[in-house]
């Protein structure tokens, strides 16, 4: 279709074609002419009359006018990149039955991109998340746009911790295109446990047996983030912005995500996607539900008190090695949104099913997962650790843009075993400034980086995990699964018990003593525990001795990756950037 139609004062040829939405300014000298041009697959909606959404819906009803929705790269010349926000455009037509051609024509457009976006949603909200405005993010930013969409969304406001997870492994779920999560790490992580769970039980696998082959979700998860951190967000998308995240689920957007699986003996006790961390990560953790009261800057005030303890654990950690052919932590490549060996990586995932099923949206595919791999030689490193650190991605957040592991890839099946050997506070606190930075965090003497497809780590002789505190910690792990209904005590409460316990079983009898004063005295390391705790995620795990496995692409996200060079300077017309010179960047 194409008219001449209206914007403001100016005349534009308006076309649309299957492909595309564009406007081009008439009356202007070739050279000068601005065409913006959006894909189809980029349009959120279009309103008769001259409609405003964002910051609150407003309608001017006009015979003659048409609003359209697109999504738009950055809002002014200085948006970080990969922020979305909503472009708006008002045409004028010649007549009203005009107008309502375009109308239908742009609607009967969008209605072909249906079966590529979710229609129904089940979003849960945790109104404690974050800075608490969890609620409000979501009914002043997120649901309008929904609804201009005409996606439609049930909303559970959660009442306590792991309410969000045992609705999604008990309720009924059809008819639901996607869950989403507004809140922060730990809410997309009872998402991610609801989401597998429930797969894998349909699909009647065991979670616990780190040997099976997990069944791949087709169940797509968003994340609207409104947490401390929301690091899984940030590495997937490239920003923590609500709006453009609720974009990219509106469009269907589709991420895979590598998940790691971590074993106690038979027993499965969580997935990551982010960091399973023993040492300094773990420590930070720890010291940090000692003072949830303090909010988001709680992690930095640890990081200073478990910076200054200075402390390093013993251990040995086992790596299976992925194929180095492939790539490597050190390559200086970065993920970006179309990876190139994360697709890939998804043909040998899934050597069966059609590869290009992948890219799109929740199109449920038969997935079947290469098992055929022989599994390899273990390598085996032992020694004293400043920290060892798992990561599935690169791990980045606000904090550290590039992440813990800059090079590592979002769904190539792999994952970045860091080891950080014991060393003097001062190379230490070298490794973790690189991380703010862009100087290489791995090329420290004492640093090193393996990409791997599963990890083992154990303690030395006589520190092993004693079964009689499992069972003690099991009961508190369960206990931490019952109603509550204090979001600012629920994690703070288990989680400093099982800090305290292992404060306890590191230190010894006449040391536990002293444990009120034990951080202080961390600076004097004759005191300091000889067992640390693993981070997961953000949540202190019950068990020392683990295994780690990880599963390619197990899930997928409403999102698609870090754009390259998205934001302000370029724009992308079907594959080819438009160079700045597009109208949205000029
Ligand atoms: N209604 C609720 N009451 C108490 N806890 C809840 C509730 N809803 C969710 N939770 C729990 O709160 C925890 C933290 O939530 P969330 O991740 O949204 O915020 P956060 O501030 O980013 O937290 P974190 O400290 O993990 O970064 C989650 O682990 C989740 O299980
Ligand atoms: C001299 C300057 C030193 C600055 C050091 C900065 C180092 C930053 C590294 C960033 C690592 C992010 C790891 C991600 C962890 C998340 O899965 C997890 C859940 O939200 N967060 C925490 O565990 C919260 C605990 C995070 C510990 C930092
Ligand atoms: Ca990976």
């Amino acid at each position: 279709m194409e008219s001449v139609l209206r914007v403001g004062k100016k005349r534009y040829r308006v076309i649309l074609n299957g492909i595309h939405f564009s406007w081009t300014e008439l009356d202007k000298k070739n050279r000068d002419k601005k065409t913006v041009s959006v894909p189809v697959s980029e349009l959120i909606g279009v309103e008769k009359g001259r409609v405003e959404i964002l910051p609150q819906k407003k309608v001017e009803e006009s015979e003659q006018h048409f609003t359209v929705f697109s999504v738009m790269r950055g809002s002014c010349r200085s948006s970080p990149s990969g922020l979305w926000s909503v472009g708006r455009t008002e045409f004028y037509c010649s007549s009203r039955d005009h107008r309502d051609h375009w109308v239908t024509q742009l609607k009967t457009a969008l209605a072909a991109k249906s079966g590529m976006r979710p229609q129904r949603l089940l979003v849960f909200i945790n109104p404690y998340g974050g800075k608490k405005k969890g609620v409000q993010i979501y009914r002043t930013l997120a649901s309008p746009l929904l609804e201009l969409a005409g996606i439609s969304a049930h909303v559970v406001v959660t009442e306590r911790a792991n309410q969000a997870r045992d609705h999604i492994l008990k309720k009924e779920l059809t008819g639901f295109d996607g869950v989403v999560c507004v809140g922060g790490d730990g809410m997309f992580s009872e998402l991610l446990h609801g989401v597998i769970g429930r797969t894998q039980q349909e699909a009647g696998l065991s979670e616990h047996d780190p040997t099976v082959t997990l069944q791949p979700c087709n169940l797509h998860i968003g994340i609207i983030p409104a947490g401390s951190t929301d690091c899984v967000c940030f590495a997937t998308v490239g920003v923590n912005d609500p709006v453009t995240s609720t974009l990219h689920i509106i469009i269907g957007d589709s991420q895979p995500l590598d998940v790691c699986s971590v074993h106690h003996q038979s027993t499965l006790v969580r997935y990551s996607v982010s960091l399973v961390g023993y040492g300094f990560y773990g420590d930070v953790l720890a010291e940090s539900e000692k003072h949830r009261w303090m909010g988001p800057l709680r992690y930095d005030y640890s990081g200073c008190v478990t910076y200054l303890s200075n402390r390093s654990y013993s251990g040995t950690v086992q790596f299976l090695p992925a194929d180095p052919q492939v790539s490597s932590p050190r390559d200086n490549t970065r993920c970006l949104s179309g990876c190139r060996v994360c697709s890939e990586s998804t043909e040998r995932l899934f050597p069966q099913s059609d590869a290009s099923s992948h890219t799109s949206s929740y199109s449920p595919s038969q997935y079947s997962q290469d098992s055929s791999q022989s599994e390899g030689d273990w390598v085996s490193i032992e020694g004293r650790f400043k920290c060892v650190s798992l990561t599935c991605m690169s791990s980045s957040c606000p904090r550290s843009p590039l992440g813990l592991s800059p090079a590592a890839h979002l769904a190539d099946g792999t994952g970045d075993l860091i080891l950080v050997r014991e060393t003097h506070a001062l190379g230490f606190l070298k490794y973790l400034h690189r991380h703010t930075n862009t100087e290489d965090q791995f090329d420290l003497p004492f640093v090193e980086v393996h990409r791997v497809r599963a990890v083992k780590f154990s303690l030395p002789p006589g520190e092993e995990d004693s079964e009689d505190e499992e069972d003690e910690e099991k009961q508190i792990e369960g206990w931490e699964s019952k109603t509550e209904t204090d979001g600012s005590t629920h994690k703070s409460m288990s989680q400093q018990h099982l800090a305290e316990k292992r404060d306890e079983r590191g230190m010894g009898d006449d040391k536990k003593k002293k444990k009120k004063s034990d951080f202080l005295c961390g600076l004097c390391c004759s005191r300091a525990p000889s067992v640390s705790v693993w981070n997961c995620d953000g949540e202190i795990l019950p068990f020392t001795e683990i295994l780690c496995r990880v599963h390619g692409q197990l899930v997928r996200l409403f999102a698609r990756g870090i754009e390259d060079g998205a934001g302000s300077r370029n724009c992308r017309v079907g594959n080819r950037k438009c160079k700045g010179r597009c109208v949205l960047h000029t």
